[in-house]
C-alpha cells in the first residue's frame, strides 16, 4: 500500500459574506459595530489522501473550492474544522505575483520569495544562477517585476518554488499563463519529481493538462468532494457531469 504525502481529513472552511451596502465609518458607527453577515462554507467535510510520489490534479468548476483548499494546504488559510497533514517540506506557487514585491527587481524578489518559502540567504545565493536560468527571464532580472508580463512572473515564481526542493509542490492554475515551452519544461520537471518520489498537487481547468500530467485527481463541487482516485476515471466522471448539465 502506498503512503500518503498529504492527508486531507474532514476539512471545512468558512468565509463571512458581509451584506452592508454602505461601508463608510459613519455607517459602521451608526450600526454600533454590529455587522450583517452570513457564513459561507467554501469547503465542506472534504477528505482524501494524496499518494506519495503522485502528480495529483484538483478539478472542478469555478468557485468549487480548489484554490481555497490549496491555500489551506499552504497554511495561508486555516480550516474551521478538520486537519491537513503533509509529509516533509511543502512549497506553494499560488496566485500570479503572490510573494513578490512589485517595486523590487526580479533578482531581489528571488531572495524575498525564497526566504518566504523557507530558504536561507546562503542557499538562495548558491541556487541563484540555477533559478535565473530555469526562469528564462535573465535579460530582465534586474528590472522591477511590476514591468513583467504575467507569464514572466510565473516563470520566476515557479523557478524559485522548485528550487526550494520541496517534498510536496503545490501549484495553482498559474501554469496556464506560461507559454507552450514553459509548460513543457514544467511537465518535465513534474516527471523528474515523480521519479524522485516527490509529490505535485496542481489545479487546472484544462482537462488535457490534468490528463497529461496527473496520475491521481480529486473532483470538488460546491465545496464538497465528489470523487477522488485515479486521474482518468475522475476526469471522465467530471466531464460526464458537465455533459449532463448541458443536456
Ligand atoms: N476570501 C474570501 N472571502 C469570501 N469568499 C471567498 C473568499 N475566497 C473564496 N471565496 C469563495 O469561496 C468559493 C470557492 O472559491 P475558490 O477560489 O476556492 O474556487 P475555485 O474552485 O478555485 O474557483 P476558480 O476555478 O474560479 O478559480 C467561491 O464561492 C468564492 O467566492
Amino acid at each position: 500500500m502506498s503512503t500518503a504525502a498529504v492527508v486531507v481529513d474532514d476539512v471545512s472552511k468558512k468565509f463571512r459574506l458581509y451584506h452592508e451596502r454602505n461601508q463608510s465609518i459613519k455607517s459602521a458607527i451608526m450600526r454600533r459595530r454590529r455587522s450583517v453577515h452570513e457564513d459561507f462554507w467554501a469547503l465542506k467535510n472534504v477528505g482524501f489522501e494524496v499518494p506519495e510520489g503522485s502528480t495529483f490534479g484538483l478539478i472542478g468548476s469555478n468557485g468549487s473550492g480548489k484554490s481555497t483548499l490549496l491555500k489551506c494546504l499552504a497554511k495561508i488559510y486555516y480550516p474551521e474544522q478538520g486537519s491537513i497533514t503533509a509529509r516533509g517540506k511543502l512549497a506553494a506557487l499560488l496566485e500570479v505575483g503572490s510573494g513578490f514585491h512589485p517595486e523590487l527587481s526580479g533578482r531581489d524578489n528571488i531572495f524575498l520569495n525564497g526566504s518566504i518559502l523557507g530558504m536561507s540567504r546562503k542557499e538562495i545565493e548558491r541556487k541563484l544562477d540555477t533559478i535565473i536560468d530555469f526562469s528564462g527571464v535573465e535579460q530582465f532580472i534586474d528590472q522591477p517585476v511590476k514591468n513583467y508580463s504575467s507569464g514572466m512572473y510565473v516563470r520566476l515564481g515557479f523557478s524559485v518554488a522548485i528550487n526550494v526542493d520541496p517534498d510536496v509542490l503545490v501549484v495553482d492554475e498559474v501554469l496556464a499563463v506560461g507559454d507552450a515551452e514553459f509548460q513543457e519544461k514544467c511537465r518535465q520537471k513534474f516527471v523528474e519529481y515523480k521519479q524522485q518520489g516527490k509529490t505535485v498537487i496542481l489545479v487546472s481547468h484544462s482537462m488535457d493538462t490534468v490528463q497529461q500530467m496527473c496520475d491521481h485527481a480529486a473532483w470538488l463541487r460546491h465545496g464538497e468532494l465528489v470523487e477522488s482516485g485515479e486521474a482518468a476515471p475522475t476526469i471522465a466522471a467530471y466531464l460526464n457531469s458537465l455533459g449532463e448539465n448541458a443536456g
